[in-house]
């Protein structure tokens, strides 16, 4: 008899599809029978901007408390929407192998961001994203959008014709009702999105420009997954706990313990312009870890750089939290809103 396991996700075509890799991947490491249940969150039902719902845990909580109520045995987060604090009986057994780390732009006409004209209006709903992209071009007009994947592609004149594939992006699953069809439509020169997140729907095509992480740093845990369980059920002797430490990769696991380390020093969340960047040598093990902080309106761009041995989760935090101390030894609080409530 396979063990039983639901697998609980947001509606969001992005998310339904993180979820199928997911459950994919641990039907295939122990014999387990995975059931998808899926849940709405604040993120989904709320439209006002991410920044002003005050950032933490929006797309996470109501997951959470599905995984604690019993609805659901596993949770699969993007990382960079996971709140860096514990969650009370919770634990993130497994981090899969990361995807693209990057941030995409995704212009009319093939344009990149040094070739879109002055005045040029650039979408996106992150601080992060917002404050590089001013320092980069301190010409353009950088747009507070939101909405899914497809609702903000189709903001970008000569994109919108084509909607995300794998999803519906109207109808009883649409995770921002009414957004699909309110939202204007062509309006924006570019978007910029993960592109983790652009490759997971098949959309890469419509990625005219891939930022290196040291040009325009990701947001901390962008393009990994997290997977959540009861803590019980991670230490039991079980298939799915058996999956799940088979699922787990260590090296993106450090990066990413770095990247919110510096995020949870700074006491920042993700509406917070802090970028960073982590990534374990192969040959080494050595792990190297870049953090941004930046001034919202683009005039000034902290970065600095570590780099460590980092054999164990505790050694990557402590990496993490030192390059914090020394951001805030720089100036960073100085520079851009950070602190629990921002
Ligand atoms: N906050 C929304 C969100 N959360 C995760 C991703 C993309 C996938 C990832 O970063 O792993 C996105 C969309 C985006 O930033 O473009």
């Amino acid at each position: 008899m396979p063990q039983q396991v639901r697998i609980g996700t947001r509606a969001s075509a992005l998310a339904l599809t993180q979820t199928g890799h997911v459950a994919d991947a641990l039907a295939d490491l122990a014999d387990l029978a995975v059931e998808t249940v899926r849940v709405r969150t604040q993120g989904d039902r709320v439209r006002a901007s991410l920044a002003s719902l005050g950032g933490t845990g929006v797309f996470v909580t109501a997951l959470r408390d599905a995984l604690l109520d019993g609805r659901c045995d596993v949770a699969v987060h993007s990382l960079k929407d996971l709140p860096t604090g514990p969650a009370d009986g919770l634990v993130v057994a497994a981090v899969p192998p990361r995807a693209d780390a990057r941030d995409a732009l995704c212009a009319r006409d093939g344009l990149t961001l040094a070739t879109l004209p002055a005045g040029a209006r650039i979408g996106t709903g992150s601080p992060r994203r917002a404050a590089q992209l001013r320092a980069l071009r301190p010409d353009v007009d950088v747009v507070d959008i939101r909405g899914n994947v497809g609702t903000r592609l189709g903001r970008v004149r000569g994109l919108d014709a084509t909607t995300v594939a794998t999803g519906s992006q109207v109808g009883p699953d649409a995770p921002h009702p009414g957004v699909a069809t309110d939202a204007p439509r062509g309006d924006l020169d570019a978007v910029v999105l993960a592109a983790a997140g652009l490759g997971r729907l098949g959309r890469l095509d419509a990625v005219t420009e891939w930022f290196a992480p040291d040009v325009l740093a990701p947001a901390p845990g962008q393009g990994a997954l997290a997977v959540e369980v009861r803590t019980a059920d991670a230490a039991a002797d079980t298939p799915l706990a058996h999956a799940l430490r088979a699922l787990d990769d260590p090296p993106t696991r450090r990066a990413v313990v770095a990247e919110r380390a510096v995020l949870a020093r700074l006491e920042a969340g993700c509406a917070a312009p802090v970028g960073a960047w982590g990534r374990v040598d192969d040959a080494t093990g050595a792990l190297a870890l870049d953090a941004v902080v930046a001034a919202v309106d683009g005039s000034r761009v902290l970065r600095l750089a570590a780099r460590g041995a980092a054999d164990d989760d505790a050694a990557a935090d402590a990496l993490g939290r030192q390059l914090a101390e020394d951001l805030l030894a720089a100036g960073a609080d100085r520079l851009a809103p950070l602190g629990p409530t921002r």
